[in-house]
């Protein structure tokens, strides 16, 4: 598809044409923390090409809070000034390299929660932690299961992963023991930022999707598995997963996703009515790719999440609790059937018992320090158009060298 709808040079296989138009923060030498566009090998700039006040705050928010009509405003109004080559003089000096560009966490996050909402990740995790039990536990198709993470620790793509240090126990010790986690992991999740505000005690219906979410981050859920298997009995995931969650500069809108949206896969159990989300095709055909050191491990596939994100936001409010801008909720690690598709290391090593192969031989289970781990993704966009998502990216460092404290 060419992209010859604009007067910009845009590459046919770019990503990041005019059909995207994903929003971000980003900073250069002499311009501040502020609001973009990402086009092509560009960033435009939102604060000097539209003058408004509210991309100059260094987060999405304030726009973000300003609702779809304004999303569409602004996605029309940026459309029409890259594709009418009148507005080339205006825009011209707002575009900056995207490769001169330092790009900061997009949102500022309220509140942060994790679904698990991948069956095929669900059913391994539990054949690996609990062999013997059931892999899904009762719950498990009748709710999407999540549990509230911490928003102080969501970072923007690029921030050091540095081992963190913690309690384990593997079954057959005696007594547990503190130090540097050695089943360091990530988790290939997908991201859907709230825009508009819930109120609270009334629940956001699945329909209502759009009304409040904005666009869609990728997510990488560093996760501790030796100190989340010892610790997460029976409140769930905490220390484990609480150092650090990574998140892509680029919010893709939903305006750039209809074509995207597809039927999640047929569910043999009924779902009470607040969760029936027939008709609503908000099933999201995204393919994502895990690469370790840049060689590609794993290709999750989000269009078989058995839950969908429109599910999660109904269940998330249904208590009565409300969303705030800002608020970022996952998917959950998305896997698919296959091997090759299995979006964390625990999966594609079987719990470290099945090492995986590098393509040079190397056998590998857990991250070793050194390693950097990229999440990137893609979707189709209108025409035979792609759409990319960018890419949240980490390097593992070593654990800090000081001791617990202890109290003397
Ligand atoms: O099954 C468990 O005990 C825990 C599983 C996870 O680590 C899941 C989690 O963070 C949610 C997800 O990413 O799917
Ligand atoms: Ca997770
Ligand atoms: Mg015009």
């Amino acid at each position: 598809m060419s992209h010859s709808g604009s007067w910009l040079d845009l590459a046919d296989d770019t990503g990041f044409g005019l059909e995207n138009l994903p929003h971000g923060i980003f900073s250069t030498a002499d311009r501040a923390p502020r609001t973009g566009i990402a086009v092509g090998g560009w960033v435009l700039d939102l604060a000097g090409a539209t003058g408004d006040p509210v991309h100059t705050t260094g987060t999405l928010n304030a726009f973000l809070a300003a609702g779809p009509p304004a999303w569409a405003a602004l996605r029309a109004q940026v459309t029409d000034w890259l594709t009418d080559p009148a507005h080339r003089d205006h825009v011209q000096p707002h575009l900056v390299p995207r490769a001169d560009v330092t790009m900061h966490l997009p949102v500022q996050v309220g509140d942060y929660v994790d679904f698990y909402s991948s069956r095929h990740h669900a059913e391994n995790v539990g054949r690996i932690f609990r062999p013997g039990s059931a892999p899904l536990t009762p719950n498990w198709e009748h709710l999407p299961i999540g549990y509230h993470g911490r928003a102080g620790s969501l970072a923007v793509s690029g921030t050091p992963v540095v081992r963190p240090r913690g309690q384990r126990k593997a079954p057959a010790d005696d007594l547990p023991t503190f130090g540097p986690s050695t089943r360091l992991d990530i988790e290939a999740e997908v991201g859907f930022v709230v825009g508009v505000p819930s109120t609270p005690g009334t629940p956001v219906p699945v329909g209502a999707f759009a009304d409040h979410v904005f666009g869609v981050c990728l997510v990488n859920d560093w996760s501790a598995r030796d100190l989340q298997a010892w610790e997460y009995v029976p409140l769930g995931p905490f220390l484990g997963k609480s150092f650090l969650t990574s998140v892509s500069p680029w919010v893709v809108p939903l305006a750039a996703l209809e074509a995207a949206r597809t039927d999640p896969p047929a569910r043999g159990t009924a779902v009470l009515p607040y969760l029936d989300d027939a008709g609503l095709r908000w099933g999201l055909d995204l393919t994502l790719e895990v690469r370790l050191g840049g060689e590609l491990v794993a290709t999750p596939p989000f269009d078989q999440m058995y839950w969908t994100p429109a599910q999660q936001l109904a269940h998330l409010t249904v208590n009565g609790a409300a969303v705030r801008t800002g608020d970022l909720f996952a998917s959950g690690t998305v896997s698919g059937p296959g091997r090759d598709q299995r979006g964390s290391f625990l999966e594609l090593s079987w719990g470290g018992a099945e090492p995986f192969a590098l393509a040079d031989g190397t056998p590998r289970t857990f991250l070793e320090d050194g390693d950097e781990v990229a999440v990137t993704a893609t979707a189709p966009g209108p025409g035979g158009t792609r759409i990319s998502f960018g890419e949240v990216t980490g390097t593992v460092v070593p654990a800090l060298e000081v001791a617990p404290p202890v109290t003397g």
